[in-house]
């Protein structure tokens, strides 16, 4: 997506406190129209805090995030608790909180691969079929703005790739930016156009391509990308005030470009 593209949301030197702790510092992150943009880090890094935030759901203690006039945004959420001894079929759970049209719902049925499944018991549904379920719901609104938290945690690997192919269409069909945490960093790094490193501040950010022929990405991933997995095990030759491993790559705090 152009970087060009209109903005729907920015945050200008945004800090968070939770909790009397500084969980977030200095972010400066504009999401634009069509973009895919993903947060990695590591765990406690501030990723869900970071989404909070964007939502409106945590206000920042410094900074502002300012958002695109009426800008339409959905969640999905990493996992919806379900009984299972719940009798409701996939049409009533679309239809909660409030009524849609039959149409809007079918359509985005179609849209999250579970086209025609309305009189599916959601108890029924495998695990990759109930996050397309999440998604469909999050569809419902037409959003300009789609974010997942860990929308794939719990599948497995051809799951999750089926899943991040289903984001891209949407994306590409709607046009709709899409903002995701996600673990698995290989196939989130062909899919994005942008890829932020946090570590309760921006510590790299980039294209893929970027971030992947960065001589301390290759350092960490290998050349040919190694496991998505060690970013979440990497190490980093400098400490920050806050006590936490950051990521290995060219970091805001250090000397080297921000990029
Ligand atoms: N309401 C809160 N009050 C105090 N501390 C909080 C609160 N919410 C989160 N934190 C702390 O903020 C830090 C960042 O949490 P957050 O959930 O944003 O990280 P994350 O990167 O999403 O982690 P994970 O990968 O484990 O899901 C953690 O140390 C967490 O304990």
């Amino acid at each position: 997506m152009s970087g060009g593209a209109a903005p729907l949301v920015t945050l200008s030197g945004v800090a968070v406190e939770l909790g009397g702790q500084e969980i977030l510092r200095d972010i400066d992150l504009t999401i634009r129209r069509g973009e895919i943009v993903t947060v990695v880090g590591p765990n406690g890094s501030g990723k869900t805090t970071l989404m909070r935030t964007i939502i409106g759901a945590v206000a920042p203690s410094r900074g502002r995030v300012t958002r695109a006039p009426g800008l339409r945004l959905s969640y999905v959420p990493q996992r919806l608790a379900v009984d299972p001894s719940m009798p409701m079929m996939l049409g009533r759970f679309m239809n909660l909180p409030r009524r849609r049209d039959p149409a809007t719902v079918a359509a985005a049925l179609d849209r999250a691969g579970l086209a025609g499944m309305e009189r599916r018991p959601i108890s029924g549904l495998s695990g990759g079929q109930m996050q397309r379920a999440l998604l469909a719901r999050a569809l419902l609104n037409d959003p300009e703005l789609l974010i997942l938290d860990e929308g794939t945690a719990g599948l497995d690997q051809p799951g999750v790739a089926a899943f991040y192919a289903r984001i891209e269409q949407v994306n590409a069909d709607t046009g709709c930016a899409v903002l995701m945490v996600s673990h698995d960093l290989q196939i989130v790094m062909r899919a994005s156009d942008h890829v932020v490193c946090l570590n309760r501040h921006i510590c790299c950010e980039g294209t893929p391509e970027t971030v992947s022929l960065s001589p301390a990405y290759r350092g960490l991933f290998g050349a040919a990308g190694a496991e998505s997995v060690a970013l979440y095990r990497h190490h980093h030759d400098h400490s920050h005030d806050d006590g936490l491993p950051c990521a290995g790559l060219a970091c805001a705090g250090d000397d080297e470009d921000a990029a």
